[in-house]
């Protein structure tokens, strides 16, 4: 996958490029990252990509001039195709679903903004969607670009080896995550769970999936009732209803 990321701080995209399981899909050529600063778009002595807000207000608005060249640029690096995004806490917020379907695209070009934002015709020509990773204002776009990267290239076939795909398949899309557990079995007086410690593999993914339907139901029931259950979900619940203190 072709990703151009367009950014006043293009250093910023190294966290991803440089580590873990997204630094590897760059060495392996699942994902190529292009990195494009609007300040290379700029003429004048300072490099001008920000400038006073129409109407007043505090703090400074990215000028539409370098980070429309920017968009240009990145367009043709990822290939004509490309989605351009924009981050920001107005957009539709990111969920499993969108990162899936993102995930299909051939390319996408991310636009991280700075300041107060970035001048609004930019977001009217240029940018197809816009994205925000939660309910909260950052600095920048740049963070949530990464995220929205790492959770989208863990789609990729291939750039997760079989044991981590597991993980995916144990979140078995649209629950909350089991316990995990490693050595030493007693770890200041608390013990791992049994079933864990045996053979029984069937007994230990039924156990997984009770317990991500247990942590599903308390934490975030809102996920529930957005998902079909299959029977054996079904009945599961129905014991840990059982279960449940009065
Ligand atoms: N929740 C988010 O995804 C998000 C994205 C960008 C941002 N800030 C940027 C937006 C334009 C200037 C700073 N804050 C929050």
């Amino acid at each position: 996958m072709r990703v151009a990321a367009i950014s006043i701080f293009p250093e910023m995209f190294r966290a991803i490029t440089d580590y873990g399981v997204s630094g590897r899909a760059v060495s392996e050529g699942h994902l190529v990252l292009d990195c494009i600063n609007p300040r290379t778009f700029t003429h004048d002595r300072h490099r001008t990509v920000d400038d006073r807000p129409y109407g007043g207000g505090p703090g400074m608005v990215m000028k539409a001039e370098p980070v429309e060249a920017a968009i240009d640029e990145a367009v043709e690096r990822v290939g004509g195709e490309a989605k351009v995004i924009c981050l920001s806490p107005q957009g539709r917020v990111l969920d499993q679903a969108m990162v899936e379907s993102l995930a299909a695209e051939p390319g996408l070009v991310l636009l991280s903004g700075r300041y107060e934002g970035i001048d609004e015709r930019v977001l009217e020509s240029r940018v197809d969607e816009e994205i925000s990773i939660g309910d909260y204002v950052l600095s920048g776009g740049e963070l949530a670009a990464m995220v929205l990267v790492d959770a989208v290239v863990r789609q990729i076939p291939g750039v997760l080896g079989h044991s981590q795909s597991a993980v995916e398949d144990s979140f078995a899309d649209g629950l909350l995550d089991c316990p995990h557990y490693t050595r030493p079995e007693e770890h200041r007086g608390s013990r791992v769970p049994e079933v864990l410690l045996g053979g029984d593999h069937e007994r230990i993914r039924r156990w997984r999936l009770k317990q991500s339907l247990q942590r599903t139901l308390i934490r975030r029931p809102e996920l529930l009732r957005e998902r079909e259950l299959t029977a054996e979900e079904q009945r599961l619940l129905a014991e840990i209803e059982n279960e449940r203190p009065d």
